[in-house]
């Protein structure tokens, strides 16, 4: 099958200044990332503020922080499951992640630096830092479309005020085979939303369709990210937004590596629709619910490991 019937994500392109006070702009954009919410709950986005330089020190420090120790990177711990080190699964070989979590705040990025390099390595906290700011300007554009698209604006600050980021950086070794092997099962994400970029030339994300098709991602650009949208944001829009399964599929010899910014409910935080997003035509999807005890059910029960969407069975109405 040649590549123009092979279908892609939808693309729109952030490079223009986006401003809420140049409302066509705006609008026009807004209107797109909607769309595309609804209908695949991912998108890929043209988005030139984060530096191209900022890209590939950040690709640079990665491979030397994937090439510590594996004791040393096991320092890395957290009480959020999954927001640690995470790897040696022998369900998925290939793959290797570690989570920055506050990747906003200097101290607690610096403070991982230490844990990793007691001799330091500022180009780490640096270049951490700088993409977890640059992008969460991204998150906030598409999180502010999605409320004002919803008529719920004025849950903004709330919104905002009630969530944190998370980078998470990902390695995933290559199979040394041209048969495709799995680079991490699918799944659809659990936080707000999550923005990836691949920091290499290696492809391997895929994304399902609503009509059960893979779209494999080939970023169109070195400014492309990948915008998706997780389950608390898709409960919290009673189901207006669409979170959508994921997987990584890896092909010969090389190693891919990629970054992701995670914005997600704070520790403590209830996810709870707000009423205007309920009626007639909208029944209530989730009951409200505590984000930590979600993921604590989810990775420690055998939903992870099953295919299915665990929030219906954790709260689903
Ligand atoms: O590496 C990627 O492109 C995808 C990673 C992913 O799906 C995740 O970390 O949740
Ligand atoms: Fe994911």
């Amino acid at each position: 099958m040649g590549s123009e019937s092979s279908p892609k994500l939808p693309v729109i392109d952030f490079n223009k200044r986006k401003n809420p006070n140049n409302d066509n702009e705006w609008e026009g954009v807004k209107s797109q990332v909607h769309k595309a919410l609804q209908d695949y709950g991912c998108f890929e986005a043209l988005f030139d503020r984060v530096p191209l330089e900022l890209l590939k020190s950040l690709f640079v420090v990665l491979k030397e922080l994937f090439d510590l120790p594996l004791q040393t990177k096991q320092l890395n711990v957290s009480n959020t499951p999954f927001h640690g080190y995470v790897g040696q699964y022998p369900q998925v070989p290939l793959y290797e992640s570690l989570g920055i979590n506050d990747a906003c705040i200097s101290h607690k990025v610096e403070t991982l630096e230490k844990t990793l390099w007691p001799q330091g390595n500022p180009s780490f906290s640096k270049s951490i830092q700088s993409f977890a700011e640059q992008v969460s300007e991204l998150d906030e554009i598409v999180r502010k479309m999605i409320l004002e698209s919803l008529g719920v604006e004025k849950y903004m600050e709330e919104h905002m005020s009630s969530s944190s980021y998370t980078v998470r950086v990902m390695r995933y070794e290559g199979p040394q085979t041209e048969e495709a092997k799995l680079g991490i099962t699918s799944h659809t994400d659990k936080n707000i939303i999550t923005i990836l970029h691949q920091l290499n030339e290696i492809q391997g994300l895929e994304v399902k369709t609503k009509d059960g098709e893979w779209i494999t991602y080939h970023p169109l650009s070195p400014h492309s990210f990948v915008v998706m949208i997780g389950d608390a944001f898709h409960a919290w829009t009673n189901g207006r937004v669409y979170s959508t399964f994921h997987r990584v599929m890896m092909r010969g010899n090389e190693a891919r590596y990629s970054v992701g910014l995670f914005s997600a409910p704070k520790e403590g935080h209830i996810v709870k629709t707000p009423e205007e997003l309920v009626d007639e035509q909208h029944p209530l999807l989730f009951k409200p619910y505590n984000h930590q005890e979600f993921l604590k059910y989810f990775y420690t029960g055998l939903e992870a490991q099953t295919q299915k969407f665990g929030l219906k069975t954790f709260c689903g109405v």
